[in-house]
């Protein structure tokens, strides 16, 4: 593989004596890795179920290698059914790394397409709230997908700059991950339009925006709070640099030790102004130590740990409290699960499930807040794909679970109509939650033994 001489000559100059056996990596292939969703299925369950050989990444619980050249695992109903996230090994880290607790709230700030946010809202437990932000609206989109496809519900999905978000959450989130844009120097392997892109905004132009994002976040952190930040790249200017420019600038902000892993690599304070050996803390992540591509992260608090302030003092507004129409109360009849009625969010048509403790949020721009239940048409309620993807199938009174062999399964995700009688009584009818394997895709209506497909037309299989 062709690189930059510049950057070769940079990672000699990092690396020294480990250069050759780090460029060497580049003549091996690339490592692919997918995550599992604890939050739909445990790690010893999808280890059982798993259709395709997969390996432990052992710095992460619930990371797996698998084998890229000859298996598709997003094409499997299980990925359709979000019970895992495609992603590169290393890329696991930051959001293992920080400690989230159920009940907490969460901000990623830098989130699409949802690697680490789909991880940190797992993590959550359906408790607290995940705030995921990114600049880019129309990435913004492709998170919100992944996050519905997760089952993620307790969410504020926004996209916005970072400056603006801070001015509606001073000090109010308890972790915040900043997996900051970066000049990618730790996915060439992966992804060679990654070079082109670094020979035009190389390391000095992405320092800077990271030296801004990141003294916008820590005014958004708690007292106590921990934040994470983390990069897809080796270059000292955004990794070590920009850490040291917060301890600056915020001295209340100290380096926190990582949890280890043997092949992780410490960072190196003598690369940054001022060399404070508190960035030894800082780890790094090199392809010729560990079979992970590349990855710089920092675990950082701010002050001590104070205690949690909770909904204390940023009340969420007041929602009206009216009576629920009659057919939306009669579908939520057949859920068993316990709603708090007072979360309940009217809005037009749309019915949203709101997170706990969410201030108001006027004037941010923002994709989603809560669970899009579904909508109120004329005199039907219809549950939205949304819902489907957070519910687990002994949630919902009617539900139809076929084994990931049956064919029917692939045409459901394809849009078509099905012949269930096989599976219901004939007295059986109206909205059935469609599964795989006992979890759920989405939903049906079924009437004389055919299931009307109501699977969420955007997110069908699509023919290659
Ligand atoms: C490394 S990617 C995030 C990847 C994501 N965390 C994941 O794991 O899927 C960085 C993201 O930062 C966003 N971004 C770019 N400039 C930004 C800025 N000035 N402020 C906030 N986000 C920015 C980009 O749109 C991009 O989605």
């Amino acid at each position: 593989m062709k690189l930059p001489s510049e950057f070769e000559e940079k990672m000699q100059r990092l690396l020294g004596d480990e250069f050759p056996s780090y460029i060497a990596c580049y003549d091996e292939p690339r490592y692919y890795g997918l995550r599992v969703n604890t939050k739909k299925i445990s790690v010893e369950d999808f280890r059982r179920i798993c259709p395709f050989e997969i390996r432990q990444v052992p710095w992460i619980e619930n990371g797996f290698y698998y084998n890229g050249e000859e298996v598709s695992p997003a094409r499997h109903p299980y990925y359709f059914a979000g019970l895992y996230y495609l992603q590169e090994p290393s890329a696991m880290t930051p959001a293992s790394r920080l400690p989230v607790e159920p009940g907490d709230r969460v901000l990623d700030l830098c989130a699409a397409p949802g690697g680490k946010a789909t991880e940190l809202g797992a993590k959550l437990r359906g408790r607290g709230l995940l705030a995921a932000n990114d600049i880019s609206s129309s990435r913004a989109k492709g998170l919100l997908k992944n996050i519905e496809l997760f089952g993620i519900g307790n969410v504020l999905v926004s996209s916005e700059e970072p400056g603006r978000l801070a001015e509606f959450f001073p000090e109010f989130f308890d972790k915040i991950l900043i997996d900051a844009p970066c000049s990618g120097e730790g996915m060439f392997r992966k992804d060679k339009k990654m070079v082109k892109a670094w020979e035009e905004h190389g390391p000095a132009f992405f320092s800077k925006i990271q030296k801004n994002i990141i003294l916008q976040a820590a005014s958004m952190l708690r007292e106590g709070g921990m934040m994470l930040y983390s990069t897809c790249t080796f270059d000292p200017s955004e990794n070590e640099e920009v850490i040291a420019h917060l301890l600056r600038e915020r001295p209340e902000f100290h380096v926190c030790p990582i949890e280890p892993y043997q092949g992780f690599a410490p960072g190196r304070p003598e690369l940054a102004k001022g060399a404070d050996p508190s960035l030894a803390d800082t780890v790094r992540i090199f392809p010729h130590r560990m079979h992970g591509e590349g990855h710089f992260l920092a675990l950082l608090q701010k002050g001590e740990q104070a205690p949690k302030k909770g909904s204390e003092g940023k009340e969420p507004p007041r929602r009206r409290s009216r009576r629920l129409p009659e057919e939306l109360e009669k579908f939520l009849e057949k859920l068993k699960i316990d709603l708090s009625p007072d979360r309940l969010d009217i809005h037009g048509e749309r019915v949203y499930y709101m997170p706990e403790g969410l201030s108001d949020i006027r004037g941010l721009r923002f994709l989603r807040t809560g669970l899009l239940l579904g909508e109120l048409k004329k005199n039907r309620f219809e549950p939205s794909q949304a819902m489907a993807m957070a519910l687990r199938a002994e949630e919902f009174d009617q539900v139809i679970s076929l084994p990931c062999s049956d064919e029917r399964v692939i045409r459901y995700l394809k849009g078509e109509t099905l012949d269930v009688e096989d599976k219901t009584s004939t007295a059986q009818k109206g909205w059935h939650l469609f599964c795989v394997d006992g979890y759920p895709l989405g939903w049906g209506k079924l009437s004389g033994g055919t299931l009307k497909n109501k699977y969420l037309p955007g997110w069908r299989w699509q023919s290659l």
